[in-house]
């Protein structure tokens, strides 16, 4: 095995420097890692728990034989300590540290040579713990941390490369940063969290009955105090270090904490659900944001994944979440309107968070959800505020086309994204008409997000023709014709989910809509109002289709949307010939719902109408499963736009198909579909939650287990899913990895 290099100094064994020791020592960086601390019986300790390999008394040799010295030494002694290597320093030997601040090891080095050295390459692994020595070293203290290098202009490309790759192997993930940007996120993320608990704690330890507050004080406190444990001298050195920035952070948060106080004191209920609820998700948010992935998945690595049995009957009653087109429309009416709007029936998933995150981040005071209810306290058309940052919409493309329109219309500035799929899809179809309208807005290469969007400018109404059948577009549009000068008005080249304007007309808006053609006025008020959201089509669809196919099943699916442009699916299974009925019809914020009654019928292949392709859209997949189960050949034309979908809804299908035996071919714009055997087969979801939801319901019927590999995505519009298929009689269950 070669060594990546020779020789590593390491000059001073505390936590860092001797867990930083010990991590090389592992992964054979190096053939030799020496130590030295001016502390004699810490460098011993060193050695006696094999964390060096050599102790060093004398640097004279030791400095000008290693290929990287390293400072581990508190931010203070670093001047004192690069003086006393100066004169043994070999030209090729790297320096790195790992002092929490950056700009005053830069002014070290300069004082100390003249210049920074092109090989001094400065560093900061954001790790440590409150425990110090160098008897708490852990090989694992950096494994999945970060580690900022803050090289200069005129350093070493070779040497920061190096410096890089002794950090990443020690497990961390390595980023660059300018000094000063450095200086300026660590006070905010670390230092004047240190120096809060510090304040906290002793502030309390004054008080006379302090015993008792420490005895008594349970895990707020502790979690919010474990870093006050921490180095006295080494946060005595980074308060005057990083002075300036830390004291802008700390009056940033005095700042805060005044309205906060005010908010107590005048009992202001509003402005302190206001905070809470914005930290709250602030906090969560974060998390998903860096991490890039659907926005509220509770456990980041979790490998979710199906396994489906075929079983009895699927009998009863159940009812399925509430519809996510429509909890998305209601967090964005219900923000622009004056007054309170409740909202009962909410889908608590990650996509329909997402919308209630971004709101939050824009100002709006969003109470919930919770049990299915929201109070959003709206802030009228001209209420929002400009966000902190770029608006993270996970996975949800309903959420991102909206808010483009929605947002080209504000007077602030604002950046727009999502996860990898999100960030797949075409966005142009939006942005384009926007900007017909006199909206500044970008997408990325090929049209994809962010979406970036420059406010202030004056939106005139258009007449616009929709290329594609997209009530996202057409919705977009609304919210921006809502700013518009004059009339907006739509074309749509086919019949589209028409909820943006019965929701609108809900808050008082008034829509002319006729043939196809829908057109708003702009200068109208939003009033609040209470919105009943009935449950998704989208999601029953999966049971429909369960029940249709599982011979002997009779299943209700209670108060369920069944508006006309989301219907599609019940009368293309009732042209396969599926027993469907409705029961019970009522009215819930202006939308058509009813109890679905579906009995097993035997099904037959069809030619699908194109003209029910636009209102069945988010339902092919479980069309394509209805399909694979029905006696003879489903011919289906038209259904470019699933190609479009969180995944390629065609291929995955056909993919997934294939696999479990089905015969099935897809000629440019047709698709055939041969009804037959379905065989258990192990499918890719292709993070999709449809696509995996579909293939759960193509297990009922399999001869053997069907195995659905990354359904962690059932969360964006259904993340009960396997519970209500257990109640509905399906035999289903999820493996966590
Ligand atoms: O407006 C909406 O809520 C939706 C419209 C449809 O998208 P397109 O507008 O892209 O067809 C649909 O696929 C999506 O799940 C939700
Ligand atoms: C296409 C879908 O959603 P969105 O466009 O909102 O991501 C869907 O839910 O099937």
């Amino acid at each position: 095995m070669s060594f990546m290099v020779n020789r590593v100094l390491i000059i001073g064994l505390g936590l860092i420097g001797g867990s930083l020791a010990k991590a090389l020592k592992n992964k054979r960086f190096a053939r030799v890692i020496a130590g030295y601390d001016r502390n004699s019986d810490d460098l011993q300790q060193g050695l006696d728990l094999e964390i060096i390999d050599e102790a060093v008394s004398d640097l004279t040799t030791a400095v000008s034989t290693a290929d990287i010295i390293v400072l581990a030494v508190p931010v203070k002694a670093t001047e004192a300590v690069l003086s006393a290597i100066k004169p043994y320093l070999n030209v090729n030997t790297v320096i790195t540290d790992a002092g929490s601040t950056k700009a005053n090891v830069i002014q070290a080095a300069q004082k100390v040579f003249g210049s920074v050295p092109v090989n001094f390459i400065p560093g900061h692994p954001i790790a440590g713990s409150e425990k110090s020595g160098v008897a708490s070293s852990d090989e694992k203290l950096f494994v999945k941390h970060k580690v900022i290098l803050t090289p200069l202009a005129e350093s070493n490309k070779s040497a920061t490369r190096l410096i890089a790759r002794m950090w990443q192997s020690t497990g961390a993930e390595v980023l660059q940063m300018g000094v000063e940007r450095h200086d300026e996120v660590l006070a905010a993320t670390s230092h004047l969290p240190h120096i809060l608990a510090f304040s906290l704690v002793d502030t309390l330890a004054k008080e006379q009955d302090s015993t008792d507050i420490f005895r008594y004080a349970a895990g707020g406190f502790r979690d919010f105090t474990r870093i006050a444990a921490s180095d006295p001298t080494m946060w005595h050195d980074v308060c005057i270090a990083n002075k300036q920035e830390l004291i802008n952070q700390i009056d940033n948060f005095t700042d805060g904490l005044a309205v906060l106080r005010q908010a107590i004191v005048t009992s202001d209920s509003q402005s302190m659900l206001g905070i809470f609820t914005r930290a709250k998700s602030a906090r969560e948010h974060f998390n998903k944001m860096l991490s890039g992935t659907a926005y509220s998945q509770t456990h980041n690595n979790l490998h979710v994944t199906f396994h489906v049995r075929a079983g009895s009957a699927l009998h009863g009653r159940i009812r399925v979440p509430g519809d996510k087109s429509i909890s998305h429309r209601a967090v964005m009416l219900g923000a622009l309107a004056e007054g309170v709007t409740n909202i009962s029936g909410f889908l608590e998933s990650e996509d329909s968070m997402a919308t209630v995150q971004a709101f939050r981040d824009m100002g709006v005071v969003i109470e919930g959800p919770h049990q299915g209810k929201v109070k959003i306290y709206g802030v009228g058309l001209h209420g929002l505020y400009s966000p902190p940052g770029p608006l993270y919409l996970g996975n949800a493309g309903t959420s991102l086309r909206l808010l483009s329109g929605l947002l080209a219309a504000q007077a602030f500035d604002c950046v727009l994204l999502g996860d990898k799929s999100l960030s797949r899809r075409p966005m142009e179809r939006m942005a384009e008409p926007l900007r017909k309208m006199g909206a500044s807005i970008e997408t990325a290469t090929d049209g994809f997000a962010p979406v970036v969007i420059k406010g202030g400018q004056t939106l005139m109404g258009i007449d616009y023709q929709m290329p594609v059948a997209s009530a996202q577009v057409k919705s977009g549009l609304l919210l921006a014709g809502l700013y518009a000068r004059g009339t907006t008005c739509i074309k749509q080249p086919a019949m589209t989910r028409d909820h943006t304007e019965r929701m609108l007309r809900s808050f008082g808006v008034e829509l002319n809509t006729h043939n196809g053609e829908v057109s708003i006025a702009s200068g109208q008020i939003l009033t609040a109002t209470d919105l009943e959201i009935p449950a998704d089509i989208s999601s029953a669809a999966f049971f429909i289709v369960a029940a249709a196919i599982i011979p002997d099943s009779d299943l209700i699916i209670e108060q369920v949307g069944v508006n006309p442009g989301r219907a599609g699916v019940l009368q293309i299974l009732q042209l396969m010939g599926a027993d469907v009925t409705l029961e019970n019809h009522t009215q819930r914020s202006g939308e058509p719902v009813a109890d679905i009654h579906v009995r097993y019928a035997p099904l037959t292949g069809i030619t699908i109408p194109e003209a029910l392709v636009s209102v069945a859209i988010d339902e092919f997949p479980a069309i394509f499963v209805a399909a694979a189960a029905a006696k003879g050949t489903t011919c289906l034309s038209g259904v470019g736009e699933l190609r479009y979908k969180e995944s390629d809804r065609i291929q995955a299908m056909t993919e997934g198909l294939t696999r479990m035996g089905i015969d099935i071919t897809v000629n440019g714009d047709v698709i055939l579909i041969k009804g037959g055997e379905l065989q258990g087969a192990k499918i890719c979801s292709f993070n999709d939650h449809r696509i995996a939801m579909a293939f759960a319901i193509a297990g009922t019927i399999a001869t053997s287990e069907v195995m659905i590999e990354d359904c962690n995505y059932v969360a964006t519009s259904f993340p009960d899913f396997i519970e209500v298929a257990q109640k509905a009689g399906i035999r289903i269950h999820k493996e966590e990895t």
